[in-house]
């Protein structure tokens, strides 16, 4: 879609992950009720089949989708770059939007900037500050805060690491994290909430590139140990699609009664699984934020995290992938309900589902032109010289 022939200013939303759209999601249908601005969303083809899956779960048909060029991440990136040069000149963009730390992103906000389009960061300031741990992601996502003009921050930390950087408090906005706007629009839209009776299962998820190889070794190993020491429970693992971490769930779980592999879930499918568990025991950043708002207390698989909001209200530990802090941690919250019930949050530390309105309000304040300087405004100064 185009927009030049209509007065709202033309807005490019760029996506191009799983959790990119599900965060992005709520924003768009935010700017598609506003009528001062004209929402057109690109999919660069980064993830495909998963991408497909969150689009149609949130009504969103994307108006242009890039084709995924090579195998490689540095063909993916040129060929996105290339495409993304010949969208950019396709109209006078008023804003480009990007989420998170992705390349999608990255590759996004060069484009918008490098055109002289204001870029807009949604999820910005999460920061380990250890340019490994997550690795490409706390690069890209320090990068992107460079070139950016808005800053949407989800909590006051994540605003304080960028007015520690030197951006100008005026660029930057706590708004939350679209993720529970996402969450609670599904939520109410599909009648989401905890169904079963008594414990619930513990849910698992993968993918993070810092732990491919020992560490999911060590992981399934855990939980492994999890299945047999408690027959009982439902360990319930939908599998990223990447051989790297599907071959390997695969070989060390695929044997044990009590551990259901699953393919990815759909959004909604995800949702009902979180609200019905017991215990996650996950390393996306996405599930750290959405599990509070279903009161589920979260072990990390993680050594460090960009989210500590989640550590510092209780909500979560991090266990990294050590096999042993594993099993022992879970065996703890399974014998002490008392130490349970104190990680099932009170509120979602990451916001009350009202972000993407904020950030709606604040491109617009953007957009808006300047007020017109006051009629009786004193003359500049050098009139008064040239009297
Ligand atoms: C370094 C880091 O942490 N970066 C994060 C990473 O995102 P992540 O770690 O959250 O990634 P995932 O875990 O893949 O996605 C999670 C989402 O997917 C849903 N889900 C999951 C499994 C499934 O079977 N079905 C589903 O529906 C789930 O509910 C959730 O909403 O990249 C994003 C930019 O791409 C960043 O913004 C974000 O900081």
């Amino acid at each position: 879609m185009t927009c030049i022939d209509e007065q709202p200013a033309p807005v490019l939303i760029i996506s191009g992950t799983r959790p990119e759209i599900i965060k992005l999601a709520p924003v768009y249908h935010a700017l598609r009720g506003a009528e001062s601005v004209c929402p057109v969303w690109l999919h660069t083809g980064q993830h495909s089949d998963m991408a497909v899956q969150m689009l149609d779960c949130f009504d969103i048909r994307p108006d242009h989708v890039l084709e995924r060029q090579g195998s490689t991440l540095l063909d993916f990136s040129l060929g996105c770059r290339r495409q993304l040069e010949g969208v950019m000149g396709q109209q006078p963009w008023s804003a480009v939007i990007v989420q998170g730390d992705t390349e999608s992103a990255f590759q996004g906000a060069l484009a918008g900037f490098s055109h002289g389009v204001p870029v807009l960061h949604v999820e910005a300031g999460l920061r380990t500050y250890n340019l490994r741990r997550p690795f490409p992601e706390e690069g890209l996502r320090q990068m992107i805060s460079r070139i950016s003009r808005l800053h949407f921050a989800p909590t006051l930390r994540a605003a304080q690491a960028l007015e520690r950087e030197g951006i100008a408090s005026r660029d930057i906005l706590v708004t939350g994290n679209t993720v529970v706007d996402a969450q609670l629009w599904v939520c109410e839209r599909h009648h989401i909430r905890r169904r079963v009776q008594g414990r619930g299962h513990i849910l698992v998820t993968m993918h993070r590139r810092e732990n491919w190889g020992p560490d999911i070794d060590n992981v399934c190993a855990a939980i492994a140990d999890i299945a047999r020491e408690f027959p009982w429970m439902t360990v319930l693992f939908p599998v990223h699609l990447n051989p790297v971490v599907r071959d390997p769930v695969h070989r060390h779980l695929g044997a044990l009664p009590n551990v259901h592999l699953t393919a990815p879930l759909d959004y909604l499918a995800m949702q009902q699984a979180i609200a019905d568990a017991w215990l996650l025991l996950t390393d996306s950043g996405g599930l750290q934020e959405e599990a509070p708002t279903f009161k589920v207390p979260l072990l990390v698989l993680r050594e460090e995290t960009e989210r500590p909001e989640v550590i510092d209200a209780g909500c979560a530990a991090l266990v990294g992938a050590d096999r042993q802090l594993i099993v022992h941690s879970l065996r703890h919250l399974m014998d002490d309900g008392e130490a349970y019930g104190r990680m099932q949050a009170a509120a979602n530390p990451f916001g009350d589902g009202q972000a993407s309105q904020r950030i709606v309000a604040r491109l617009e304040q953007m957009l808006a032109p300047p007020a017109p300087a006051p009629a009786h405004a004193a003359a500049p100064a050098v009139a008064a010289l040239s009297i």
